[in-house]
């Protein structure tokens, strides 16, 4: 198993001093190449619940292991190492760094880690259409082709997860599904794990199980 979460409790302290219970006796699971698409109304917790996994924040209760690792049990320099080689994020904003390049900007995960493998990088390029645009800085390019710079981005370390918060949330139909076609092929193809946050039915249904958060609870849906 991959991940796995074990009765996971998180409360959030609001600032009138109430603590707000974002997630209930979480349970889940994922193993290498499965992907899930994560559902749930605003405010139901989705993004509490993938910091948690990226160990950005502490459950209250409850263990969440990677790759039989549980978290409980590591420094947080062991947790960073993990989340720069074995994660990667992908966020709706995209968050490309502005002052750099296509090239440099899908890069900059696999340099931290130090596993630039440049035929993988120009297979990525290739398949997601980038070849043209890789001297090109974010603010040049369409929302479609900054989210296809962010997933080469995500995978050129060869992450064994990846977690996308609405990956498509800024962008249209049509481009929603090209880039998301593609996106699976290179996750299938590399044998990824995905956890994917999203609103759309659509979206959700390309991933191989969909969950529902509601009340901090978890439901296959
Ligand atoms: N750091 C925090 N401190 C206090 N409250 C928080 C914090 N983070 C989230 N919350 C609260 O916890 C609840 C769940 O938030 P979360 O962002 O996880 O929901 P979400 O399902 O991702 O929402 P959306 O779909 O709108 O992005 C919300 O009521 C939010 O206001």
């Amino acid at each position: 198993m991959l991940l796995q979460l074990e009765d996971i409790v998180k409360s959030h302290r609001q600032p009138n001093g109430e603590t707000l219970r974002v997630l209930s006796n979480v349970n889940m699971s994922l193993e290498r190449g499965e992907s899930q698409a994560l559902l749930g109304e605003s405010g139901s917790g989705k993004s509490t619940l993938l910091h948690l996994i990226a160990g950005l924040d502490h459950a209250d209760t409850g263990h969440i292991f990677f790759n039989q690792k549980r978290y409980s049990d590591l420094s947080d320099q062991q947790k960073n190492l993990i989340r720069r080689q074995e994660l990667s994020l992908i966020f709706q904003q995209y968050h490309l760094i502005a002052s750099l390049d296509v090239a440099d900007n899908i890069r900059i995960q696999a340099n931290l880690c130090n596993k630039i493998d440049e035929d993988y990088f120009t297979h990525l390029t290739k398949r997601l259409n980038l070849t043209k645009h890789l001297n090109h800085y974010p603010h040049q390019l369409s929302g479609g082709q900054q989210q296809r710079v962010a997933i080469a981005r995500a995978l050129l370390h060869r992450p064994k997860l990846i977690l996308a918060d609405e990956p498509t949330g800024n962008l249209d139909e049509t481009t929603s599904k090209l880039v998301m076609d593609t996106f699976f092929e290179l996750i299938q193809e590399n044998n990824t794990a995905l956890l994917m946050v999203t609103h759309s039915p659509a979206m959700a249904g390309y991933c191989d199980t969909q969950w529902q958060l509601h009340n901090g609870h978890l439901v296959r849906s």
